[in-house]
């Protein structure tokens, strides 16, 4: 489904501040896998999530989609067959707008042809349908502006809205870090919902180490650019957050240092 063949990302090359943001990565995803990702501060994470989508380009190597060669393709040609949520519960959704031109952009994405922004009736109960799945209430309030909203009912919409144009795969920076618990809990059981009923390839950075090993079906261990643990099946069923970093720490005889995730963590166990 997805494959990412000895990547290379270097920002400021041959300069004083050069940083290997990847270093001959490569990881091959099949079609309806669910990849969590965690990793220490700097490891390429978002790097990694901006080579899929085609914000960046790579340095060295190769980015196949469905045995396409899609490494050049821009992110606005690959946003057909890729949806993406961010951290940040403003920036997946226009406040401006409201929720069904907002679906309506989303829908427009990646298409050549249909760019209007008018909405037909076949869309919107499309959009009612999804909506109403949610369970937020947000069916019957198509016509109110998206700033009015809370920031999980957004980070809803910003789900449907990556969703919505059927793309093979979906990109999840963070997305419900800026969420308090409970609200984060209904996203992640939307976001599981989603990616099992509509086969979504998935990828979901998250800083709670607990959150990488429930949800999902493989988990990537990153650092330093490079994947350091990659686990799925039976191994991953029985691994432990202490297993986890144990294993890190024998794989690159050095602590798991991310601030974000010893505190979420920490918080956790006290
Ligand atoms: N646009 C950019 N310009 C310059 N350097 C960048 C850019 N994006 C990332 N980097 C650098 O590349 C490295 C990897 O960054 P990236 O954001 O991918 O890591 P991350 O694992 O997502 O980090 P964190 O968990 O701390 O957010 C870091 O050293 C970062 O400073």
């Amino acid at each position: 489904m997805l494959q990412l063949d000895h990547i290379d990302k270097v920002f400021f090359r041959n300069t004083p501040d050069e940083r290997w943001a990847l270093r001959n990565l490569s990881c091959t995803v099949q079609p309806d896998e669910f990849v969590t990702i965690v990793g220490s501060n700097g490891a390429g994470k978002t790097t990694l999530l901006n080579i899929i989508s085609g914000n960046h380009f790579p340095d060295r190597g190769k980015v196949v989609v469905e045995s396409q060669d899609v490494t050049s393709l821009p992110a606005f040609r690959r946003a057909r067959f890729i949806g993406r949520v961010f951290q940040n519960t403003t920036q997946g959704t226009a406040a401006s707008l409201t929720i069904e031109e907002n679906f309506a952009i989303a829908y427009a994405k990646g298409r050549t042809r249909g760019l209007r922004l008018a909405i037909s009736e076949h869309l919107r109960k499309k959009i009612r349908e999804k909506l109403a799945e949610v369970g937020l209430g947000l069916e019957n309030r198509l016509r109110d502006r998206v700033g009015l909203l809370s920031g999980g009912q957004r980070q809803a919409l910003a789900l449907l809205m990556a969703t919505i144009g059927n793309p093979k795969i979906l990109l999840l920076d963070e997305h419900t870090a800026n969420l308090d618990p409970k609200t984060a809990g209904k996203i992640m059981n939307l976001t599981n919902l989603l990616i099992r009923d509509d086969h979504l390839t998935a990828f979901m950075i998250t800083h709670d180490l607990g959150d990488a090993l429930n949800f999902g079906t493989r988990t990537l261990l990153m650092d330093d650019g490079e994947i350091v643990l990659d686990i799925s099946g039976e191994e991953r069923k029985k691994m432990t957050i202490e297993e986890l970093l144990e294993r890190f720490s024998e794989r690159r005889r050095k602590k798991f240092a991310n601030d974000r995730v010893l505190l979420s963590t920490e918080t956790k166990e006290s």
